[in-house]
């Protein structure tokens, strides 16, 4: 197992701009990954963290994301050993951080939780497939199975356990995940009939800001 290897503060490279939506007919304004890390740092340099009162404001600017693969093509790298690589895109190591999750072909997370305050998950390509888990005491229990091909959704423990994963056996998945705060620990359950075999998982990524961690 490998640490996370914690980097200096580094923001994303991109100009600042905002881009039209492709939609003809709905002009929502689209914005770069440039101004979606700085609409976070600015949350979190106001507040000393995401609060409760500005999830809605984060919500929206990763909706608002354009998404754009030129952008993400230097964070966008698969290992085809592992079932998911995390990548590295900003973070401040306190508050936040924001990674690229690149999922082979037919390949899930295991079943875990999130010690974190919130868990955004934007998708970008493909379809993932997220199965949610109730944790009785006992055995966890699945509470939702959702095809997700596009938007944002939220995790955190109160709403349950999850796996992630890429169901297709044609096409890569990708997805953007912000944490806040970042976590380098979490649980994880192999035997969803057996609530108390838990094991513990240290965090890593495959790439930070775009290099090769090893
Ligand atoms: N929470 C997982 C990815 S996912 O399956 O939501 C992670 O950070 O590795
Ligand atoms: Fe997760």
């Amino acid at each position: 197992m490998s640490t996370i290897t914690r980097s200096a503060k580094r923001k994303a490279t991109e100009e600042e701009t905002t881009r039209p939506s492709k939609r003809s007919h709905v002009q929502t304004k689209k914005i770069t990954l440039k101004k979606l890390v700085d609409t976070i740092e600015r949350v979190v340099e106001e507040n000393s963290k995401i609060p409760l009162e500005k999830m809605d404001e984060i919500k929206q600017a990763l909706m608002d994301y354009d998404g754009n693969m030129d952008e993400l093509k230097r964070y966008s790298q698969f290992d085809a050993s592992r079932n998911y690589t995390r990548n590295l895109i900003a973070t401040d190591n306190e508050a936040y951080a924001l990674m690229l999750l690149c999922w082979n072909k037919g390949k899930y997370s295991p079943i875990h939780d999130h010690p974190s305050d919130g868990c955004w998950v934007r998708h970008i390509q493909g379809t993932v497939n997220e199965v949610r888990y109730q944790n009785n005491g006992k055995e966890l229990v699945e509470s939702s199975n959702m095809m997700i091909s596009e938007g944002v959704s939220f995790m955190t423990d109160a709403l349950g356990l999850h796996k992630i994963g890429n169901p297709s056996q044609q096409v890569d998945a990708i997805t953007l995940h912000l944490y806040a705060p970042p976590y380098d620990k979490c649980k994880l359950w192999f035997d969803p009939s057996d609530a108390t075999k838990v094991s513990t998982a240290v965090s890593n990524f495959y790439t930070e800001y775009g290099e090769l961690t090893n």
